[in-house]
């Protein structure tokens, strides 16, 4: 595997998903793979799961890292090209990449959307140089529109919680069972973020066959439509994502509420873009909220600002899968690791 950014990148999801419970089992059962191999995590952005997650990742897989905070001691990089770099920009992304390429066999980016110019962001114009001009296998970290890591370790998470509470082996790991029902939910924050995590949820959720999703925001919210519809690139089968208006309604009967804020993705009224267009706190996940679920698990990628996203009894319930889902990104991670370290 040379990049990874869509679920598609891992080929056969039920395989990968029986790679993950595999690692999850023996997390050093490929050590012997990463030897005098390094790994460079280039952020661009703050982190705490990504950046330790990812380096125990590679730890366990014998590997070495080399982490680079770009805005923390790097020069600061120009990322578009054909400007007169006379700013406080000292290097530009065509020399760094190629730089940082010869001291690594793989690369990990982090780069957010800037959420001021929406061209820009989706066209993943800081990922793309990196898996154009690095000559190594890429994987996001969070980038402009995608957060895979993430979304790989939440399906793991609600298998894995699946299969707990309906008496079911995860060995042989199948998707044959009955769906379990998950909502998206939008809820309200003090700032504007990206819709990285929520594109890639949605995307993640309609590649595994046994979920049925919904996803549920404000008007104006609506996610960029590529990411609401997914092709299986075996069957050809395409599925496309349900948007409920009504929170209440959307909630009835889910196994699992995933919550998250994002900012308006532009899509209905492309001024808007990046912008909060609601702050409505009838949306924040609180215990009544749940009392609409199938006694469902409550999900969130943290970092989670409590009072606005969720509240403190729902985060902290039996029911909170937030803790299990921050310890999978080792998980997801080494899979996506392992399978790029094959095809060095
Ligand atoms: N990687 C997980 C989420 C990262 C980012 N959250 C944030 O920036 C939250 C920052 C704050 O709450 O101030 C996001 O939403 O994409
Ligand atoms: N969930 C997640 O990616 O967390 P960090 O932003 O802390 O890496």
């Amino acid at each position: 595997m040379r990049s990874f950014v869509n679920p598609q990148d891992l080929g056969d999801l039920q395989k990968a998903m029986q790679e993950a419970l595999e690692i999850k089992n023996d997390r050093f059962k490929y050590q012997h793979l990463g030897k005098n191999k390094t790994l460079m995590m280039i952020f661009f952005n703050n982190s705490l799961r990504t950046r330790l997650s990812t380096q125990k990742a590679a730890m366990n897989l014998g590997m070495n890292v080399i982490v680079l905070d770009v805005n923390a001691g790097a020069w600061k990089l120009e990322t578009e090209r054909g400007v007169i770099m006379d700013g406080d920009k000292a290097e530009h992304l065509l020399e760094a990449i190629p730089v940082m390429a010869c001291y690594c066999d793989m690369i990990g980016v982090r780069s957010f959307a800037g959420l001021s110019d929406r061209e820009y962001d989706y066209a993943e114009t800081v990922l793309n140089q990196f898996l154009k001009y690095s000559g190594k296998p890429v994987f996001a970290m969070e980038t402009a529109t995608v957060h895979p890591l993430q979304a790989f370790a939440d399906l793991i998470t609600m298998e894995e919680s699946w299969a707990k509470d309906n008496g079911h082996s995860l060995d042989n790991f199948d998707f044959n069972h009955k769906k379990m029902k998950a909502v998206l939910t939008w809820a309200p924050h003090c700032r504007a973020l990206p819709q990285a995590v929520p594109n890639s949820y949605v995307q993640w959720m309609l590649a595994a066959p046994d979920v049925e999703l919904v996803v549920t925001h404000p008007h104006g919210y609506e996610l960029d439509p590529k990411f609401l519809e997914y092709t299986n690139p075996a069957t050809g089968e395409v599925r496309r994502a349900v948007v409920e208006y009504d929170q209440r309604k959307a909630f009835e009967g889910a196994d699992f509420i995933y919550a998250k804020n994002w900012s308006c993705p532009g899509v209905t009224e492309p001024a808007d873009y990046g912008k909060i267009l609601s702050k409505d706190m009838s949306w924040t996940v609180d215990t009544e909220h749940m009392s609409w679920t199938n006694n469902g698990k409550f999900l969130h990628c943290l970092p989670v600002r409590r009072g606005l996203i969720v509240t403190d009894d729902v985060i902290e319930s039996p029911n909170s899968l937030v803790i299990p889902e921050a310890a999978n990104r080792e998980i997801s991670c080494s899979v996506v690791i392992k399978r790029m370290l094959e095809s060095l």
